[in-house]
C-alpha cells in the first residue's frame, strides 16, 4: 500500500509548511491525478447522457454532486494530501453509485459494475484503513439492496437497456480499463527498475569481490588471494610430497623510473612486468602482485632448491630485457629473494618475511641477483631495521655533517669551488658515506627532510667562506629525483639562501640524468624557476645512464661532470679514452664547462687536460674534508697560486 508520511496532515499542521514529497509521492499523486481527470470526464460524459438520454434528473443531481466532490478532492491533490484525495475520490464514487443502484434498478443497474473497480482502485491508491471500511461498505449495499429487492421494501425500476445504460458500461469500462492500464505500466516499470538495480548491484558485487582478490592494474591475484594460493599449494605438496617456493620479486630500479617517466609510464612497466612474470611460469604456478613493484611468484611440484633457482634465473633474464614503451628504451632488472616450503616459515607472513630478506640481500649483492633465504640474513634485515629508524632521528640528533671536495680548475690548479658530500657521524658505526644510507634514505622519503637540511648547511658554510675572504668559491650540492618529485624545492632552495645570505650564483646543484630524462616538464619547471635565482645545474655522472643525449637540448645547464669508471681507466682503457674526450667534445659544442670526477693521480690529470677537461675532482688534490680542514687547504692553495702568479708574473717582467 503506497503511504508516506508526508502526506498526513499532522506533519503539515506541525511544522507550518508544505511538508517534503518524496519521489515515489509525486509519483502517486501524478497517477491519481491521471485518474481524477479520466473520472470527472466519465461523470461528465454520464451526466450529459442521463440527461439528455433518459431525462433522468435524479441520477444527473447524484453525479453532479459527485462532480463537486472530485473538483474539492483535486485541490488536495494539489496540496499534496494525496491520502485525503484518494479517499474523497472513492467515496465520493461508492456513494454516487450506490445511490443510483438504489434509484435505478438496483442490483441488475449497470453502476454494479463499478464496485470491483472501486476496490482496485482502493487497493492501488488508498491505505489499509480506507480500503477496509469501502470493502465493508460495498459488501453492506450489495446486502441492503438485494434485501431490499427480495424484500420488496422499495420497488426498483424495471432494468431495459437503453443508451444512457450503454454509456455508463462503456465510461465504467475506459475508467477502470486506463486505471488499470497505468497501473501496469507502473509495475513494469518499477520492474524493469529493479532490474536495473540488481543488475548494478551484481556488477558492483562482481567487481568488489574481484577487487578484493586481484589487482586492478595488472590482473594478477593480490596479497590476499596469493596467501590463499600458497595455503592451498603448500597442503598439496605436504599431501604429494617434494617442495614449494615463494620468490619475492623486486623492481631494483623502479622507483627512478616512476619519479623520471612519470606515473603513467610506471604503471606501464608494472604491466608489462606482470605479463613476464606470468608468461615465464608454469600454469600450475602462481604469480601475484604484492604491492608496489613487488610480485610474488609461487611454485608447486619442486624436486629440489635448484630447480626454483633455475626458474628465477629465468625469471631475471626476461625481466632484465629492454623495453620500449611510447618514445622510451627503459632498462629494468629484478631483485628475486627465494624461500623454501615447508622448511623457511611458519606462516604466510614469515615465508614473506623471509624472502623479502632474502631480496634484500640480492640487492646488497648487486641486484639483478637472486638469493636463498638462510638464517644468517636475519641478521641483515635487524640491520637495514635499525638504519632505518636511525635515519629517522639522526637529524634531530644532529648527527649529519658535510663533507667538502674541491673542484679544481685544472689550468690554473686554482680551488674555484666545493661540492658537499653528505656523511653519517653514526653513534655506533662511526662515520659512514652516502652509499651506505642514501637508498633507504630514497626509499623511506626521509631524503626530502635530509636534502634541505644538506642545502642549508652547504650554502651557510658557503657563505662563511665568502666572508673570510673566499668570495669566489662556489658550492655544488647533489639533489635526489625525490626531492623533484616530492618536495618544494624552489621554497627550500630560497630558504637556504635567504637564511644563509648567500648569493644564488655561487650555488649549483648537481643532477643525474635519469631526473631530465623523465617527468621532463615537471623538472625544467623547477629548474628554470630555479635559475631565475641565479642557480646554476651540472649533471652529475654523465655517460652512466640513459644514452638519449636529445634532452640536453631541453635543459638550461653549464656543467656535464665525467663519471669516475670512465676518468680512472683512460690511460688504460681506449674505449673510455675515447667516451671522455667524446664527451668533453661534444660539452664543447653545447658550451658546457666539463668536470672530471674521481682524478686519482698527476698523470690522469695531466692528460684530461691536455684533453681540454675544463675541471677537476679527486683524490689525487683532496677526500672530502670537513668545512675546518677544508678552509685550511683552500688558504694554503689561495698562497700557492698567489706565489705562483707573482713567480710568473716576475719570470715574465724580467724576460
Ligand atoms: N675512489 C674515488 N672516489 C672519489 C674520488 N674523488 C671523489 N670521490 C667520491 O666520489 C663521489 C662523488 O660524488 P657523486 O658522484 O656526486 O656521488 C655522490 C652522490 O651521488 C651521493 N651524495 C653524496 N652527498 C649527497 C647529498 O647530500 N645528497 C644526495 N642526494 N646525494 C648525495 O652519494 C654519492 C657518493 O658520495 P661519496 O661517498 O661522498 O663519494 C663521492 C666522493 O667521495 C677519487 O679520486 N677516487
Amino acid at each position: 500500500m503506497l503511504n508516506t508520511s508526508a502526506d498526513t496532515p499532522k506533519n503539515t499542521m506541525t511544522t507550518g509548511h508544505k511538508p517534503p514529497v518524496s519521489e515515489l509521492a509525486r509519483f502517486r499523486a501524478q497517477r491519481l491525478t491521471q485518474v481524477y481527470w479520466i473520472t470527472l470526464v466519465g461523470l461528465g460524459v454520464a451526466i450529459i447522457a442521463n440527461w439528455k438520454i433518459s431525462a433522468d434528473l435524479t441520477t444527473v443531481l447524484i453525479l453532479s454532486l459527485a462532480e463537486i466532490l472530485l473538483i474539492w478532492g483535486l485541490r488536495d491533490l494539489k496540496n499534496n494530501k494525496v491520502d485525503q484525495a484518494a479517499s474523497i475520490l472513492l467515496w465520493t464514487l461508492s456513494l454516487s453509485l450506490t445511490g443510483s443502484i438504489v434509484i435505478n434498478s438496483g442490483l441488475r443497474d449497470p453502476a454494479l459494475l463499478a464496485y470491483p473497480a472501486i476496490l482496485i482502485f482502493a487497493a492501488l491508491f488508498g491505505n489499509t484503513r480506507l480500503f477496509i471500511s469501502l470493502f465493508s461498505f460495498l459488501i453492506f449495499s450489495i446486502i441492503f439492496v438485494g434485501a431490499t429487492d427480495i424484500y420488496q421494501w422499495k420497488e426498483f425500476k424495471q432494468f431495459t437497456i437503453n443508451w444512457t445504460n450503454i454509456t455508463d458500461a462503456l465510461i465504467i469500462l475506459i475508467v477502470i480499463g486506463f486505471t488499470v492500464r497505468f497501473q501496469a505500466l507502473d509495475l513494469r516499470n518499477a520492474l524493469k527498475r529493479l532490474e536495473r538495480e540488481n543488475e548494478k548491484f551484481r556488477v558492483s558485487e562482481a567487481k568488489a569481490s574481484y577487487l578484493a582478490q586481484y589487482d586492478s592494474l595488472t590482473g594478477l591475484p593480490n596479497r590476499a588471494l596469493c596467501e590463499n594460493r600458497f595455503a592451498l599449494a603448500l597442503h598439496t605438496q605436504q599431501r604429494r610430497g617434494g617442495l614449494c617456493a615463494l620468490l619475492f620479486i623486486d623492481l631494483d630500479n623502479f622507483k627512478t623510473i616512476n619519479d623520471s617517466l612519470g606515473h603513467s609510464i610506471g604503471d606501464a612497466v608494472l604491466k608489462t612486468i606482470a605479463d613476464r612474470i606470468t608468461d615465464s611460469i608454469r600454469a600450475s604456478d602462481t604469480a601475484c602482485r604484492f604491492g608496489g613493484d613487488e610480485f610474488i611468484v609461487i611454485l608447486t611440484d619442486l624436486q629440489d632448491a635448484t630447480q626454483a633457482e633455475r626458474i628465477s634465473t629465468k625469471l631475471l633474464r626476461t625481466l632484465s630485457k629492454p623495453l620500449q614503451l611510447e618514445q622510451h628504451f627503459i632498462d629494468t632488472s629484478a631483485s628475486i629473494g627465494i624461500v623454501l616450503a615447508p622448511q623457511d616459515g611458519d606462516s604466510f607472513d614469515a615465508y614473506c618475511k623471509n624472502a623479502d630478506i632474502a631480496m634484500y640481500q640480492a640487492k646488497a649483492d648487486g641486484k639483478n641477483l637472486c638469493r636463498f633465504f638462510n638464517d644468517q640474513m636475519n641478521t641483515l634485515s635487524k640491520e637495514r631495521f635499525e638504519l632505518i629508524t636511525g635515519l629517522r632521528s639522526a637529524i634531530k640528533r644532529r648527527e649529519f655533517r658535510l663533507h667538502y671536495q674541491p673542484k679544481i680548475s685544472l689550468a690554473s690548479g686554482k680551488w674555484i669551488g666545493a661540492e658537499a658530500l653528505l656523511r653519517w657521524q653514526h653513534p655506533e658505526k662511526g662515520l659512514l658515506a652516502p652509499g651506505i644510507f642514501m637508498d633507504l634514505a630514497e626509499e623511506t622519503g626521509l631524503i626530502i627532510d635530509i636534502g634541505k637540511w644538506v642545502l642549508q648547511e652547504a650554502c651557510t658554510q658557503c657563505r662563511i667562506w665568502h666572508d673570510q675572504g673566499f668570495d669566489s668559491l662556489d658550492i655544488a650540492v647533489n639533489l635526489s629525483s625525490v626531492q623533484f618529485s616530492r618536495g618544494n624545492l624552489e621554497r627550500e632552495v630560497k630558504k637556504a639562501l635567504r637564511k644563509s645570505g648567500l648569493d644564488g650564483h655561487y650555488l649549483e646543484l648537481e643532477l643525474t640524468e635519469s631526473l631530465l630524462l623523465g617527468d621532463a616538464e615537471n623538472v625544467r619547471t623547477q629548474v628554470d624557476k630555479l635559475r631565475a635565482h641565479g642557480i646554476s645545474f651540472s649533471i652529475d655522472d654523465f655517460g652512466t645512464g640513459y644514452s638519449n643525449l636529445s634532452y640536453l637540448s631541453k635543459f638550461d645547464i653549464e656543467s656535464l661532470k665525467i663519471d669516475q669508471s670512465f676518468v680512472r681507466k683512460i690511460l688504460n682503457s681506449e674505449q673510455d679514452l675515447n667516451i671522455t674526450i667524446a664527451i668533453i667534445n661534444f660539452a664543447k659544442s653545447l658550451g658546457l664547462t666539463t668536470v672530471a670526477e674521481g682524478i686519482e693521480d698527476a698523470k690522469i690529470m695531466a692528460k684530461l687536460k691536455a684533453l681540454g677537461c675544463d675541471l677537476g675532482q679527486g683524490y689525487y688534490w683532496s677526500k672530502p674534508l670537513d668545512a675546518e680542514a677544508f678552509t685550511q687547504q683552500l688558504q694554503q692553495n689561495l698562497s700557492k697560486c698567489s706565489a705562483d702568479t707573482s713567480t710568473s708574473g716576475a719570470t715574465e717582467s724580467n724576460h
